[in-house]
């Protein structure tokens, strides 16, 4: 069995019998539709986009009353395009792992065309521009981690262009500008707070720098900011879906799958034909279109208002799900854990995550109505991050921990700044921020070295704690202040707020050598 079976038309009867669930649709019309009258172009070829909006769209398809695929762009790691999606015709297959130890195998064809996004690229980038130009297109959309929303002085000044990818998306937006101020919805996908607000600010930095520089006229920068022409919904998104993993792979290759490679890309994404992901899959986005969108409320989007929006979001991005990951990512790299579902079964680590969610999270969050913070964050800690058959990692989960703690963590500090709650109900979330400047150091529980996960501000950080040792006695932890001072890292100057000397004692102990990561963690989680 390969996905190339399903263009042939070469399907032995091993797909059914081996209970792999194949495309209902008319996949090569869906493609031609799809080419000449495009609706949707998303961006960030990675693993959630398959295993979830791609899938959801692929439901629509399936149910007979939609009839356009997506087209993936992918503006930073071209490798994806050229391994993972190009050989396969941008079939994949979507590996369902449910709690229940249940494998659902559904092919997911409902990626039309994938495409590189850069200037360098002249004959994909020729394509986007038609695409862009083309009046069909309804909306464009992202997940390109949080960093990929990022606006850097240097690609400002790169003028039409830029290398960044909201500088792409920009400049993309323009050809549209210039084919008739034609409308488009801007939808991130990402887990950042308010992230349409993200992507939005960017795009309106790119386009205000471009008018300065007389590169663009002035009626460019007032189309992305009509919001009759322009929107930048804002939306939460969950599913986990943790990397390609051997084990699934092994599964697929005792079925006879022939499509069961996985890659590692020399820019450290981690690919395959296939993606393995839990059941539990929400994705919530506000509704403002301003030219029509793809009906995929046919596999389950819920659209609502951008409040409700914004209360799923700080429920889950904020409060029942990310900073839990997050937790128990810092400690479980230092304690040497390489599976979500084995840190459950650690009785430090699980009831850390517990209390910092009911005791500690829990007093701000706003209750969304459509979806009950209780119950959620019940399945959470009961039934998702214990799944024995999901393959998560926490170090998956530490990539890019500096992008995140600001709102995994800082939103919680504020609110209770805000509402002038007590803090010293806050002692769990103080020890993950003083567990992040041991995490920093690379050197585990037992005093060996472990690869920390790839961030983009790693060097810089783990340069403010390189005077400290792991080793018990006195030293001078000085150097901290240079951290918990750091706003744009933790979303407070966590001075300012009086929890800095707090997590300076804490990283103390967590200093203190050999065996004292697991030392403080016990000690604080039992006594809370
Ligand atoms: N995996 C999950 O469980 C999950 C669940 C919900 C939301 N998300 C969101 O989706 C994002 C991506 O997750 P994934 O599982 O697809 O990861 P992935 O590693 O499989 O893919 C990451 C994607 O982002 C792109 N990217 C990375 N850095 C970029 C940059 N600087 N500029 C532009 N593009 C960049 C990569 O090229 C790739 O397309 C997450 O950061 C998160 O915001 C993920
Ligand atoms: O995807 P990131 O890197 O923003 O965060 C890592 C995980 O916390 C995240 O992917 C979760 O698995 C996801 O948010 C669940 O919906």
């Amino acid at each position: 069995m390969k996905l190339s079976d399903i263009k042939n038309g070469n399907l032995s009867a091993e797909w059914a019998e081996k209970g792999y669930e194949l495309p209902k649709f008319d996949v090569e019309a869906v493609k031609a539709k799809t080419h000449a009258e495009p609706t949707w172009v998303h961006f960030g070829a990675g693993n959630i986009f398959r295993a979830f909006p791609a899938a959801i769209l692929n439901e629509a398809l399936n149910s007979g009353k939609y009839d356009r695929g997506v087209i993936v762009a992918e503006s930073f790691d071209y490798e994806i395009i050229d391994k993972a999606y190009q050989p396969y015709d941008n079939l994949s297959l979507l590996v369902c792992l449910k709690s229940t130890g249940d494998i659902e195998k559904k092919v997911i064809a409902s990626v039309t065309e994938s495409l590189k996004a850069d200037y360098s690229f002249g004959e994909d980038w020729a394509r986007l521009v038609e695409i862009f130009q083309n009046p069909s297109l309804q909306m464009i959309s992202f997940t390109i981690t949080e960093k990929g929303y990022g606006v850097a002085p240097a690609d400002l000044e790169r003028g039409l262009t830029p290398v960044l990818a909201m500088g792409k998306v920009t400049a993309l937006l323009y050809e549209r500008f210039k084919a008739g101020k034609l409308p488009l919805t801007v939808q991130s996908m990402d887990n950042c707070s308010h992230n349409g607000d993200k992507v939005k600010s960017a795009v309106h930095a790119y386009a205000s720098k471009w008018v300065e520089q007389g590169l663009v006229p002035a009626e460019f920068l007032a189309y992305v900011q009509d919001e009759t022409k322009i929107t930048f919904p804002w939306s939460m998104i969950d599913k986990i879906t943790p990397r390609p993993d051997a084990k699934v792979q092994e599964m697929l290759a005792k079925d006879g799958f022939e499509d069961n490679y996985t890659i590692v890309t020399e820019k450290h994404t981690f690919t395959a034909p296939f993606v393995n992901a839990e059941e539990t899959q929400y994705l919530c986005i506000e509704d403002h279109y301003t030219n029509g969108r793809p009906p995929l409320e046919l596999g389950g989007v819920l659209y609502c208002d951008r409040e409700t929006v914004d209360k799923i979001e700080k429920m889950k991005v904020c409060t029942c799900l990310n900073p839990l990951h997050t937790a128990m990512s810092i400690y479980g790299c230092m304690l040497n854990y390489t599976l979500i579902s084995a840190e459950m079964a650690d009785e430090d680590l699980r009831s850390f995550i517990q209390k910092i969610g009911y005791i500690e999270a829990m007093p701000v969050v706003v209750d969304p109505g459509v979806l009950n913070p209780y119950e959620f964050i019940g399945a959470v800690i009961n039934r998702r991050l214990p799944n024995p058959f999901m393959p998560d990692a926490p170090q998956r989960i530490a990539t890019d921990t500096s992008q995140k703690l600001a709102i995994r963590f800082g939103e919680t500090i504020k609110a209770y700044q805000a509402r002038g709650l007590d803090k010293s109900n806050l002692v769990l979330i103080p020890l993950v921020l003083a567990g992040y400047a041991r995490y920093l150091k690379g050197i585990d529980d037992n005093g060996k070295a472990f690869e920390i996960s790839p961030d983009p501000m790693l060097a810089e950080l783990q340069a403010i704690v390189a005077p400290l040792e792991v080793k018990e006695g006195e030293q001078d932890f000085s150097c901290l202040k240079n951290l918990y001072s750091r706003a744009d890292v933790f979303g407070v100057d966590l001075y300012e707020v009086g929890l800095g000397e707090q997590i300076e004692g804490m990283v103390k102990e967590l200093y203190a050598g050999n065996g004292a990561v697991r030392k403080t963690l016990h000690k604080y989680v039992v006594a809370r």
